[in-house]
């Protein structure tokens, strides 16, 4: 039987706006039951998410092979829809990589990082998705250049809000343009950022990841849990705290101990109800088994 699975994914880090990204260990998982006379999808979301040829994994799979015989599916996901953590990136991921398999075709991770690419329309979920670990890459002029970074030895707490925001309405939130000085701050925050990734100095990336000068300011009013966590895990003196993605879910990034204490103080939060996590990073990215 052929088991795809794809990690869930956590993109800009804040000032990485559509070009970092990090996997953790949440996966979706992908089996092919049997084929069939037409295409089936079994999974845990109901009505939301269509069953047929519809359900994005099987159109993302017929875009890549039109041709791909019908099969019977089933999926199983913990990773929340519409939340941040990159849910519609692992079921493009799921879907090329099912179609490479189901064809026989050997595209490389390259080539599918490509497709997957252009379909989502940025690269910051998809490519950590394929590699796994911390990547950062970019997107311009229909190109892909993606680096993986070394792998963090550090944790995730994430904490997922109960309500929804698509990242389409999130990114409505955006301005169309930024000042030419708010730019270059943005830029060298982000680029020392990756430097400071890249040497994995935790001391200057943790601040950083609070210092975004692109998205967070505006999408901040649409999820209030963002200063909320940043302030309570600032008491504790913990920094690394931002909007995972588009939102809504808030994520922190640091030691296991240190993790563990700040969900503790957010879960009295009667204003914080959502679903809690502390996760390691995935490094491997996709994986596919025949059995
Ligand atoms: N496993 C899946 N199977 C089919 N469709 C999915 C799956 N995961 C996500 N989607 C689609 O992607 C939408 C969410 O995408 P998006 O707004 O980008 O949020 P996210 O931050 O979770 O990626 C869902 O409403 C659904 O239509
Ligand atoms: N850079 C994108 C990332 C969207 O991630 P998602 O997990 O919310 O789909 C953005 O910030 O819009």
């Amino acid at each position: 039987m052929l088991t795809i699975s794809v990690p869930a994914t956590s993109a800009n880090l804040g000032p990485g706006f559509d070009s970092i990204g990090i996997a953790v260990d949440m996966q979706l998982t992908l089996q092919v039951i049997q084929p069939s006379d037409h295409w089936r999808i079994d999974h845990p979301f109901g009505e939301e998410v269509p069953n047929d040829e519809h359900n994005l994994i099987i159109k993302t799979a017929l875009t890549l092979e039109p041709k791909l015989k019908p099969q019977h599916l089933q999926m199983t996901s913990k990773i929340p829809l519409a939340r941040g953590l990159g849910s519609s990136s692992t079921a493009i991921v799921a879907g090329l990589v099912l179609a490479n398999e189901l064809s026989g075709r050997q595209r490389s991770l390259d080539e599918l990082l490509a497709v997957a690419t252009r379909l989502e329309g940025h690269p910051d979920n998809v490519a950590p998705a394929i590699l796994g670990g911390l990547v950062v890459a970019t997107y311009v002029n229909e190109q892909v250049h993606a680096v993986k970074l070394p792998l963090p030895n550090l944790f995730a707490s994430v904490y997922v809000p109960n309500e929804e925001l698509l990242t389409s309405a999130s990114r409505e939130a955006l301005p169309t343009s930024l000042p030419f000085k708010q730019a270059i701050a943005g830029s060298s925050v982000a680029n020392t950022l990756v430097a400071a990734l890249a040497t994995q100095d935790w001391g200057v990336a943790l601040p950083l990841l609070e210092a975004d000068q692109f998205h967070e300011r505006y999408r901040a009013k649409l999820v209030p849990a963002l200063a909320t966590i940043r302030e309570t895990a600032h008491q504790l003196g913990i920094v690394g705290t931002y909007l995972s993605g588009a939102g809504p879910t808030v994520l922190t990034l640091g030691d296991y101990g240190q993790l563990t204490e700040l969900q503790q103080k957010l879960q009295q939060n009667v204003a914080l109800s959502g679903q809690y996590y502390l996760l390691p990073v995935d490094a491997t990215g996709v994986k596919v088994q025949n059995s």
